[in-house]
């Protein structure tokens, strides 16, 4: 993906959008996306069926794992209750410092906190860092090849609880189908598909995943 994606979408959200309106920074970010270039935040269309079954879990603690430039958490802060919080990691501190950027400049920084590692580094540790048991919601946007690993990791650390909802970005395109068979074929899941489209584009088909752990 090209580099200079981040500090272009930065630059045009100083520019362009109303400081403290997170609602407006989501809006100038697509309206960006839509008419001068591409980047895999997961947009306005998918960004709609993960605002639904966020709504749907009316989360307390939130996990996102692939925070890029901070997009798909500013989506979720704006739909949280009062006290929950979104943990958003990212790997790489290119991203993560236009993250903080944006998160902060929609006056977001209080309820979304940027963790930064790779996921396997920072999942171990997570629950102490941030006082939190369990994750309520978990929607997983970063490398198609970690999904599978790092939703068992999760389990294993007793980081997600009867009842979580999982969201997976991408299950078409790029496509994840180890994570895919793994959570359709567990009797510890229950899975729903919702077709769409690959952010920003009309005509390549992908898909979200929505996984509810039941141990
Ligand atoms: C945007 C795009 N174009 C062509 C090929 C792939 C992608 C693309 C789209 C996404 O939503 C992604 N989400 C998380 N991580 C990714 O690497 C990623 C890549
Ligand atoms: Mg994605």
């Amino acid at each position: 993906h090209d580099e200079e994606f981040p500090p272009r979408i930065l630059d045009h959200v100083m520019k362009n959008a109303i400081k403290g309106d997170v609602t407006n920074v989501i809006d100038v970010i697509d309206k960006y996306c839509w008419s001068v270039e591409i980047a895999m935040n997961v947009g306005d269309v998918k960004g709609a069926i993960l605002d639904k079954s966020f709504l749907e879990a009316s989360p307390k603690n939130v996990l996102e794992i692939g925070c890029y430039c901070g997009y798909s958490a500013l989506r979720m802060s704006r739909l949280l209750k009062e006290d929950a919080k979104i943990f958003t990691i990212e790997a790489s501190s290119q991203y993560a410092d236009v993250a903080q950027e944006i998160i902060s400049f929609a006056g977001m920084e209080k309820k979304v906190q940027i963790l930064r590692g790779l996921s396997d580094e920072v999942l171990p540790t997570i629950a102490e860092k941030c006082g939190v048991r369990t994750f309520d919601f978990v929607f997983i946007d970063h490398a198609k090849e970690l999904y599978k690993r790092d939703l068992i990791m999760l389990e294993n650390l007793g980081l997600i609880r009867q009842g979580t909802t999982i969201m997976a970005d991408n299950v078409i395109f790029p496509g994840c189908p180890d994570y895919l068979e793994y959570v359709r074929n567990s009797p510890k899941f229950e899975c729903t598909n919702y077709p769409s489209k690959l952010e920003y584009c009309e005509n390549r088909e992908d898909a979200m995943e929505k996984s509810i752990y039941l141990p």
